[in-house]
């Protein structure tokens, strides 16, 4: 019987052992991007007072097959139980960590028009560990606006302000024209991710992660699906469009 292996937990985290420094697992992007995933569905679980899961389990709550999830997971040195499953809070505990979750991260925003206000005053941040401390804006009509008990500063300010309140991830919500030079103000200030909501690319340094939220990429992927199943609607002697399968919005 295969017995539940502890990989990457905050028990045996690097630098915990005198000496021994095991190596911070390198995990595939797709592996990463499904992990928030599997801890969305974990939380669930966890509320309705489940001890185990099962990999099919917790597959199917997460939306994806379970062959991948017991490969993402076992990235993680996390095997599960035979005939058990997973260990619902164990496992939990090693994503958080593999995440950084167990730390919270300040986060700032730049631009508070229509996108930069809907996400200030979005209270799913806070509940998932991360914690908007500052808001910015190059418009003198916007600041000293509060918005959530947050004043909104100019964005000169940024650069003492990401020192003093230890800013670790910098959110970009200004017109693409802006973004770039927001973002070289972000990296002068020793911020080393964002989040760019604009629709550009940014140039920065190696060390530094850039993530990109576009919802009209996600409407263009979606359009072409649109596109392909009306061709085979339409292919002589017909597969029909259902014949053609769904697909999975995160990349394999
Ligand atoms: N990623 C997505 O899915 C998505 C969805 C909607 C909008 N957007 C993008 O988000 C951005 C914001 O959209 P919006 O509708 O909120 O625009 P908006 O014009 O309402 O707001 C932009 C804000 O940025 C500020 N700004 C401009 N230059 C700045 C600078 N150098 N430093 C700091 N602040 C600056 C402006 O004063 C304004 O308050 C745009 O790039 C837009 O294309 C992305």
């Amino acid at each position: 019987m295969s017995q539940q292996r502890h990989g990457v937990t905050p028990g045996n985290a690097p630098g915990d052992r005198a000496g021994a420094v095991p190596a911070f697992p390198d995990l595939p992007e797709a592996t990463i991007a499904r992990l928030p995933e599997y801890l969305r569905a974990l939380h669930n679980l966890g509320d309705a007072a489940a001890d185990t899961i099962s990999s099919e389990g917790l597959a199917a709550a997460a939306g994806v097959n379970s062959a991948k999830l017991r490969k993402d997971l076992s990235h993680l040195g996390s095997y599960g139980t035979r005939g058990v499953g997973y260990d619902v809070t164990l496992l939990i505990e090693q994503i958080e960590y593999v995440l950084g979750l167990d730390q919270r991260r300040a986060v700032c925003l730049v631009g508070l028009g229509n996108l930069g206000h809907a996400l200030a005053g979005y209270d799913g941040f806070a509940s998932r560990g991360f914690k908007i401390v500052a808001l910015f804006d190059a418009d003198a009509s916007k600041v000293g606006e509060l918005i959530q008990g947050l004043e909104v500063r100019h964005i000169e300010d940024l650069g003492r302000v990401a020192v003093e309140e230890n800013i670790a991830i910098g959110v970009i919500a200004t017109p693409a024209l802006a973004a770039q030079a927001v973002a070289d103000v972000l990296v002068d200030a020793g911020v080393t991710s964002i989040l760019n909501f604009a629709p550009c690319v940014l140039s920065v340094p190696a060390n530094v992660d850039v993530r990109k939220v576009d919802l009209a990429i996600e409407l263009q992927i979606l359009s072409f699906h649109e596109h392909r199943k009306a061709s085979l609607t339409a292919l002589p002697g017909g597969r029909s469009a259902a014949s053609a399968g769904n697909q999975e919005a995160v990349g394999s």
